[in-house]
C-alpha cells in the first residue's frame, strides 16, 4: 500500500460510461474516480469487462456513452498504458526500442536505461524484442507505460506470466509510482497481491461495478477478513464457467 499523500486529488472521472461492441453491451454506467498518489486495482472475472474499461479509460476506446474526464496536469503525456498483450516492433533491440519511445517526448537514451533497470532489464538491452520470453515483453511493456512520467498510468494484468518474485517486484514499482503521485490503475486476478497492494479496490462483474473502496472498507462493508472473500461473496459467477456478455443469462 502506498503512502498516502494528505491531498489525493480526482485525476480520472468516468461518468455513466457505457461501451458496446454491435449489439453486445459490454460496460454499463460505469462511474469511477480515480485518484492521484494511488494504485487503483480492477478485479472481476475473465469477460467481466476490465480490459474494456482499462481501455475506456486510458482513452484509446471511446465510450459509447457517457464520459470520461481527464483532470490532471498539462504533462507532455497524461497517460501511459500497458496492453494485456505487449508487442513491440520485431529487429530492435530493447534499449533501441525504449529509446525510440522515450523520444518521442524528449528523453534520451539514459532515461530509457533508467526505466529498463526499474523492471529488472538491464542484462536484456541489447536482446532483440522478438528474442523475448512473454514475461520479460510484459517488463518492457511496463517500462514503456512509465516513459514521460505521466500522472496516470494504466497496466493491464501487469503481473500475468511472471515469476512470484517478480509479480511482486511489479507490484512493489507500482506502489512506488503512486509514492510519487502517479495513479495507478491495474487489473489482476492476484487477489492477495492486490489486498496488499491497492489503495482503492473496484470490483467489476458483467460490465458494472459491484463495489468501490479500500481492501478494509470493502472487508468491513461485507463482514469477510479478506480481498478472495469480498470477490467470492460480491461475485456471482460460478467457478469453471466464463459470463459471457451478450450471450450468458
Ligand atoms: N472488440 C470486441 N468485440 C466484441 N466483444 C468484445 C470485444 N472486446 C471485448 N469484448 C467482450 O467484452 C467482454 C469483456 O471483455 P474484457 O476483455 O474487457 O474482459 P476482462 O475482464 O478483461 O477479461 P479477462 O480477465 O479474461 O482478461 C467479453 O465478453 C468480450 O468477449
Amino acid at each position: 500500500m502506498s503512502e498516502h499523500s494528505p491531498t489525493r486529488t480526482p485525476i480520472l472521472e468516468a461518468t455513466t460510461v457505457d461501451r458496446d461492441f454491435g449489439t453486445v453491451s459490454v460496460l454499463e454506467e460505469v462511474s469511477l474516480t480515480i485518484e492521484s498518489d494511488g494504485v487503483t486495482a480492477l478485479i472481476g472475472p475473465n469477460g467481466s469487462g476490465k480490459t474494456t474499461l482499462l481501455r475506456v479509460l486510458a482513452g484509446l476506446l471511446e465510450p459509447t456513452g457517457g464520459t470520461v474526464d481527464f483532470h490532471g496536469a498539462d504533462t507532455v503525456r497524461h497517460i501511459g498504458y500497458l496492453p494485456q498483450q505487449p508487442a513491440f516492433r520485431p529487429g530492435f533491440t530493447v534499449l533501441e526500442t525504449l529509446t525510440f519511445y522515450s523520444s518521442l517526448v524528449g528523453e534520451t537514451e539514459a532515461d530509457a536505461l533508467d526505466r529498463l533497470r526499474l523492471v529488472g532489464l538491464e542484462d536484456a538491452t541489447e536482446r532483440p524484442v522478438e528474442a523475448l520470453s512473454g514475461g520479460m515483453t510484459r517488463l518492457v511493456g511496463i517500462a514503456q507505460a512509465t516513459i514521460g512520467d505521466p500522472p496516470v498510468i494504466v497496466l493491464d494484468e501487469p503481473g500475468s506470466g511472471l515469476d512470484p518474485g517478480m509479480r511482486r517486484h511489479v507490484f512493489e514499482i507500482a506502489t512506488e509510482l503512486a509514492d510519487d503521485g502517479t495513479a495507478v490503475i491495474l487489473s489482476s486476478h492476484d487477489l492477495e497481491l492486490v489486498g496488499r497492494t491497492a489503495d482503492d479496490v473496484v470490483v467489476i462483474e458483467d460490465g458494472q461495478v459491484l463495489e468501490t473502496g479500500t481492501p478494509a472498507t470493502l472487508c468491513d462493508r461485507l463482514s469477510v477478513d479478506s480481498l478472495r472473500d469480498v470477490y467470492e461473496v460480491a461475485t456471482a459467477g460460478e467457478a469453471g464457467t466464463v459470463r459471457v456478455q451478450g450471450v450468458s443469462s
